[in-house]
């Protein structure tokens, strides 16, 4: 265990709330609360039994006033959050009651915790490796269900547990390597490599396997991307209103209403999305709609699903035929919008210039097929061989750039492997295959990596 500080810090979210926590770790979390709590017994805290509740009152020392009524959690470590001894303290949930408890707190000897510090104490203190400490932020940020979800498998381990058991593999591998350096004889070296080789292809097997499930992790992670797109009057503001629910953007009958983006966030099966709403692309000489046009085109280019909506009560125009040839490749949903007041354009009429992931009538104005969307995401999500929720998910982008560099590597060793080159050359490679996968899990510790992430958590975590 660390002999550290004891930190604190409070742990509710700032604001009025139900209850207020402070949290309290390190050696002299026990003495130190005890110093400013009243309760009925007078058997010391580090004396009651572990993981209790107790009742009582704190006590500003300097003046003897009651600051407020509370309840303490004891966890003795190792079995606490931290690692260490841990004591909360449940107060009232008012912001005024919550600083002054924590006034109290630090000026008996605790400093005040940075962010993510009690989470880095789990990882330093050996409870949690860096995939499940990362797994609480997303836990904190999920977006939506989905993202929770995601978040909470990482929080079991399930990934680390996958990573270190491919790292014992590569260890295992390295040693036969080696063996072969300190014994050169040519037919141990030969028979060694071959074998090698081969238990090389289902570990980068199963490191692709991984990796295929990145898309679909962080489309869930970090939501979904969609812009909106068609030629002015279409629908579009009136569609991102419908989805949302609410008036957000403008609707008028007047061509080049919408004229800068417009973004708004919305969950859909659980998944979030990002909508974009864009000014309707048309030749123009007014500078501000061409601007608009111009950001319109840059969103469709870098969105993961783009909607296109086409005014269904008149015939297609060449402008939105110029709109759908863009969508070559792409996820794309054509929406026939005003499917309330005509139907001149058809799901045969789009087809043409798909494939598409869906085309159908809808009404704006009424809501009428816009389920369709639902499916779509669904498909590009968990669409494919990759399914949600079984097994590890690479979700973080820093997962997926360490594990595609380890496979890298790898794949460069075993080349080397089968070209017969230096032994050598290939226990490099494949060790710093198995460093970097360390780097995921932060088996392989390196300092300056560790304090950046953990600086990204709010205070209190
Ligand atoms: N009041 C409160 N609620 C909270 C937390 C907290 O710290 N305090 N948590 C976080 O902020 C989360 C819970 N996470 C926790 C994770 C591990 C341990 C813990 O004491 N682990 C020990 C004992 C495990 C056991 O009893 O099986 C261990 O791992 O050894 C506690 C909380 C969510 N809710
Ligand atoms: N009947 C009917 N009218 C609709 C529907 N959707 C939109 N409209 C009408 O079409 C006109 C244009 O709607 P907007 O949502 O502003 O169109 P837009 O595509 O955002 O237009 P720009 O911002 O100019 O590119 C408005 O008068 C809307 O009331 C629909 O589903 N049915
Ligand atoms: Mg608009």
């Amino acid at each position: 265990m660390f002999t550290e500080d004891t930190i604190a810090a409070i742990a509710t979210a700032p604001g009025v709330g139900g209850v207020g926590i402070i949290r309290v770790s390190g050696a002299k979390a026990f003495p130190l609360v005890d110093a400013l709590f009243a309760g009925k017994s007078a058997v010391p805290l580090t004396e009651r039994p572990n993981r209790s509740i107790q009742y009582g009152r704190i006590v500003d020392p300097k003046t003897g006033r009651t600051v407020d009524e509370v309840l303490l959690l004891l966890m003795k470590g190792p079995h606490s959050y931290t690692a260490e001894d841990v004591i909360e303290i449940q107060c009232h949930g008012g912001p005024v009651v919550v600083r002054e408890l924590l006034r109290l707190v630090l000026s008996s000897g605790a400093r005040l915790a940075e962010p993510g510090e009690f989470t880095k104490r789990a990882f330093l203190n050996g409870r949690i490796d860096l995939t499940q400490a990362e797994a609480v932020i997303d836990i904190i940020e999920a977006n939506g269900e989905a993202a929770l979800g995601v978040a909470v498998g990482q929080l079991d381990g399930t990934l680390a547990t996958w990573i270190r058991r491919l790292r014992e593999e590569l260890l295992t591998m390295v040693a036969r390597l080696e063996v072969t350096i300190d014994y050169p004889e040519e037919d141990i070296e030969e028979v060694t490599t071959a074998e090698v080789a081969a238990s090389l292809t289902p570990i980068m097997a199963d490191m692709q396997h991984l990796l295929a499930t990145a898309k679909s992790g962080r489309m869930v992670r970090e939501g979904i991307t969609t812009a909106i797109v068609g030629r002015p009057n279409a629908g579009k503001s009136s569609l991102m209103n419908a989805l949302l629910r609410e008036n957000r953007a403008i609707v008028t009958d007047i061509p080049g209403t919408t004229r800068d983006t417009i973004e708004e966030g919305m969950t859909i099966e659980g998944i979030s999305l990002r909508l974009i709403d864009t000014a309707g692309i048309r030749d123009t000489e007014d500078i501000v709609e061409k601007l608009g046009v111009e950001r319109a085109k840059e969103y469709v280019s870098a969105a993961d699903i783009v909607i296109c909506v086409i005014d269904g009560s008149t015939a297609l125009s060449e402008e939105e035929k110029d709109i759908l040839e863009t969508l070559k490749g792409r996820t794309a949903v054509v929406f026939i919008n005003k499917a309330d007041i005509a139907t001149a354009i058809t799901a045969e009429d789009i087809a043409p210039y798909g494939p598409f992931a869906a085309v159908a009538a809808i009404s704006a104005a009424n809501g009428e097929g816009l389920d369709v969307l639902g499916h779509v995401v669904k498909e590009l999500v968990y669409g494919g061989e990759v399914q949600g929720d079984r097994g590890a998910m690479l979700s973080n982008i820093r997962h997926i750039n360490l594990m595609e560099t380890a496979l890298a590597l790898l794949t460069q060793a075993k080349e080397n492997l089968e070209a017969g080159l230096s032994v050598d050359f290939i226990v490099t490679d494949m060790r710093s295959a198995w460093e970097t996968l360390g780097d995921i899990t932060g088996d392989s510790l390196r300092e300056s990596m560790v304090d950046e992430l953990f600086s990204r958590f709010c205070l209190g975590k």
